[in-house]
């Protein structure tokens, strides 16, 4: 069995970890970027990591953890440190076990051991469910691993799939997690943003066109669809293709052969079509903006990501994970988020998803100027944010506005009559029209 150590400075105690050999394959790993090379390339049953701030900040250990989630992680302290709140929720929230520092070889023998014992539990409760990072997705939230149990029943078969989901959500990176997983993850996976491209252009886009189809059609054009012969196309925004392509497409999922505009022969191709909306395309039927038929086809399979304020703590996992993606871009000696940030990011309702989030660490990680990212870095500082008082107060401008407005336009632009019926004096009535901007709505002159 395999077993990585993160050492800490000053290590004492690992003549214990030394033990436990010749039955476990030891790595020592003198720093973080070598646990995480480790990680990748070993897979390490267990990992025993030295709580130590001089060696790794907590956070960054926190999204390796997270990064990791079929590995057992076993901290060692000293009872001292387990004090310090932070040590205490990383031990207590995300390690198996702990051991408290000077290490005994016997007790350690008997930890390790049991903590290869519940990896092995978890991955039987997992099996069958790959886990969300090896898909490139971060995510253990239950909304997360139903997605992804989705997924690897959609990807075990070959029919076309559709994608719902709020923007931002990763419909995208949930398409080529399929086509990864799926008997064509060796052919080419093409995306087309159907909403991108103005109706005359997608149409040669997503079926390509012969030499002369149309004016400016110079020479020869092989569409997307056909580009992706042998693996898959993504079809992002479906909601907005015309009628006419609709049918085409639709001619495709029924027949397997496209037309390129300007020759009526069809073309066969073996393409696996995944399309993503973020928009209702139920009530989109409905107003007959979609077909029918074409909807049945493509909703047959059918995965919903969903909206990240529905994911619980992935929103902290999912911070940390960008935090180190995108660490190199940080001013030096930014360590991680401060405790009020990761409140703050739990309460915000990311109208923008996943993306949102992705956008607002990075932005952090250059703006911070402090040691751990805070909420202002984040841009989700409260006290910069309107509160609910000055929300009523803007519904009631807006309210007020609305009523010279109407009194103004009922009695054609007379403010002496306007006044009257609102019940107050001209001269309040002409502060109101200043203050709402709307002398030029031709109120002063008429009296
Ligand atoms: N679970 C996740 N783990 C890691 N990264 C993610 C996850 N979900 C989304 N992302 C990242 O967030 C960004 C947005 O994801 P993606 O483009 O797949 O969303 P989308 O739903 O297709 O967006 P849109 O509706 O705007 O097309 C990408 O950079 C993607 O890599």
């Amino acid at each position: 069995m395999r077993l990585a150590v993160l050492q800490g400075a000053g290590d004492t105690g690992l003549v214990a970890v030394d033990a436990l050999r010749p039955e476990w394959d030891v790595q020592r790993c003198a720093n973080l970027n070598e646990l995480s090379a480790a990680l990748h390339e070993r897979t390490p049953q267990v990992v025993l990591f030295r709580a130590d701030e001089a060696l790794v900040p907590l956070e960054s250990l926190e999204g390796l953890v997270a990064g990791s989630p079929l590995v057992q992680w076993i901290a060692l302290v000293t009872p001292e440190e387990l004090e310090d709140p932070r040590v205490r929720r990383l031990v207590a929230q995300t390690c198996t076990d702990y051991q408290t520092l000077p290490l005994d070889a016997v007790r350690l023998r008997h930890t390790v051991g049991h903590a290869a014992g519940m990896g092995r539990l978890r991955a039987r409760v997992m099996e069958g469910v790959t886990s969300p990072s090896e898909l490139g997705l971060v995510g253990a939230s239950p909304v997360m691993l139903k997605l992804m149990r989705g997924l690897e029943k959609v990807a075990a078969v070959d029919a076309p799939v559709l994608v719902h989901g709020e923007t931002g959500t990763g419909k995208e990176l949930v398409a080529r997690a399929i086509h990864a997983r799926s008997s064509r993850r060796r052919g080419p996976f093409v995306a087309v943003n159907c909403g991108a491209l103005p109706p005359t252009l997608i149409h040669s886009e997503l079926f390509g066109h012969e030499r002369g189809a149309f004016t400016g059609a110079a020479s020869r054009r092989i569409g997307r669809i056909e580009t992706a012969r042998g693996g898959t196309v993504f079809l992002d925004e479906i909601g907005d293709l015309s009628a006419e392509l609709q049918s085409h497409l639709l001619r495709f999922l029924e027949e397997s052969t496209i037309e390129r505009l300007g020759n009526g022969d069809p073309i066969r191709v073996d393409a696996r079509v995944i399309a993503a909306t973020h928009v209702d395309l139920e009530g989109a039927v409905a107003e007959g903006r979609f077909r029918e038929d074409l909807y049945y086809r493509l909703n047959v399979l059918r995965l919903d990501t969903p909206p990240l304020r529905e994911r619980g703590d992935d929103i902290e996992l999912l911070a940390r994970f960008f935090f180190q993606r995108y660490r190199s871009e940080s001013a030096p000696g930014v360590r991680g988020f401060s405790r009020e940030a990761i409140a703050a990011m739990q309460q915000h309702p990311w109208p923008g998803n996943v993306r949102e989030l992705l956008n607002r660490v990075r932005r952090a990680l250059v703006m911070s100027e402090r040691r751990l990212i805070g909420a202002a870095d984040l841009g989700l500082d409260r006290r910069a944010r309107p509160r609910r008082q000055e929300t009523l107060e803007r519904a009631r401008i807006a309210a007020e506005r609305e009523a010279v407005l109407g009194s103004l336009r009922a009695n054609r632009n007379n403010v002496t009559r306007a006044a009257q019926q609102l019940g107050v004096s001209r001269v309040t009535l002409y502060r109101l029209l200043d203050k709402h901007g709307l002398r030029s709505h031709g109120a002063a002159e008429a009296q």
